[in-house]
């Protein structure tokens, strides 16, 4: 396995971090063009870095990790998979758009695997599973301190410098949700694809003045029974909008694509 990842942000510093502890090999890093020389000074030497999807592919990565947000899962996620690359996204919110969803699952179709790890949050695997024998509803929501809102449209509905208490940002379905939050919501888009669908799955966001990470609780009911999961996640130093397990989810699914035992 020779790891690939799309993004030079606060995810992909602790992603790499992850990957050099379990000993995995890094192979590549896809930039923004212009972007490759800051990041060469700051990567291995033999860590190539590309700026291009045709450069990066042909580093010869067999797996990729995309920790770039929705616009670069949008331009590179297709022909990565076309290429026959296995690639784990974090920005799952991107399939909220149909058209691109379409793309997604016809390339992997006839290419490498597209995974959803669960990212933030926990239980997906019980949600998942609990499809399987029916599920009645699915909620899901979150609560970060203010500043993870900015330059959010949460900005227009709550005074967010000057909250004293809990305030819902946005109520609505995982579709909306995750189009209109493309960096707070890609968990809501995993809980969808693992249970309910994005327009099933209800979302209550908030701006809460008293927590001081990122609070993701997850209420799901159907024939196996209810569950209830809430995850009290800190955020990553670099990003407060991300919580810090993310990247640890995103090492796992990559981890795991070259494992015998699958835990
Ligand atoms: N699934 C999950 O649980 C979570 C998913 N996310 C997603 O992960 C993304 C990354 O998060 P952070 O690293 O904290 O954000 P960040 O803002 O620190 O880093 C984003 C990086 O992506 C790069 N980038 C953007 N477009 C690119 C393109 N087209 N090609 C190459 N690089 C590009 C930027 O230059 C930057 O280096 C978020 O935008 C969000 O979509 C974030 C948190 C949790
Ligand atoms: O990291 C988190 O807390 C969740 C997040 O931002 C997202 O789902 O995009």
């Amino acid at each position: 396995m020779k790891i690939g990842i799309v993004g030079h942000g606060a995810m992909a510093g602790a992603l790499r971090g992850v990957l050099a502890q379990e000993g995995a090999a890094l192979g590549a890093v896809l930039v923004r063009p212009g972007g490759a020389e800051r990041v060469r000074a700051a990567l291995p030497a033999d860590v190539a870095v590309a700026e291009t999807l045709g450069d990066f592919l042909a580093s010869g990565v067999t797996v990729v990790a995309e920790c770039a947000g929705h616009g670069a899962l949008q331009a590179h996620g297709p022909g990565i998979l076309a290429a026959g690359r296995d690639l784990v996204v974090a920005a799952v919110g991107a399939l909220a758009d149909p058209e691109l969803e379409t793309r997604l699952r016809a390339a992997s179709a006839c290419g490498g695997r597209l995974v959803i790890p669960a990212g933030a949050v926990g239980g997906l695997d019980a949600l998942a599973a609990a499809r399987r024998a029916g599920l009645s509803s699915v909620r899901y929501v979150s609560r970060k301190p203010p500043a993870a809102w900015l330059g959010t449209p949460a900005e227009r509905v709550a005074d967010l410098s000057a909250l004293t208490a809990a305030a819902a940002v946005f109520t609505g379905t995982a579709r909306e949700a995750a189009l209109a939050f493309p960096q707070n919501a890609n968990v809501v888009a995993a809980i969808a694809l693992a249970g309910l669908g994005f327009d099933e799955t209800q979302v209550t966001l908030m701006a809460d003045p008293a927590v001081t990470g990122n609070r993701h609780t997850i209420e799901a009911e159907g024939a196996f029974g209810r569950m209830s999961v809430t995850m009290e996640g800190r955020p990553l130093p670099d990003n407060p909008k991300t919580s810090m397990l993310a990247p640890y989810s995103l090492a796992r699914a990559v981890l795991n694509l070259d494992a015998r035992v699958v835990v």
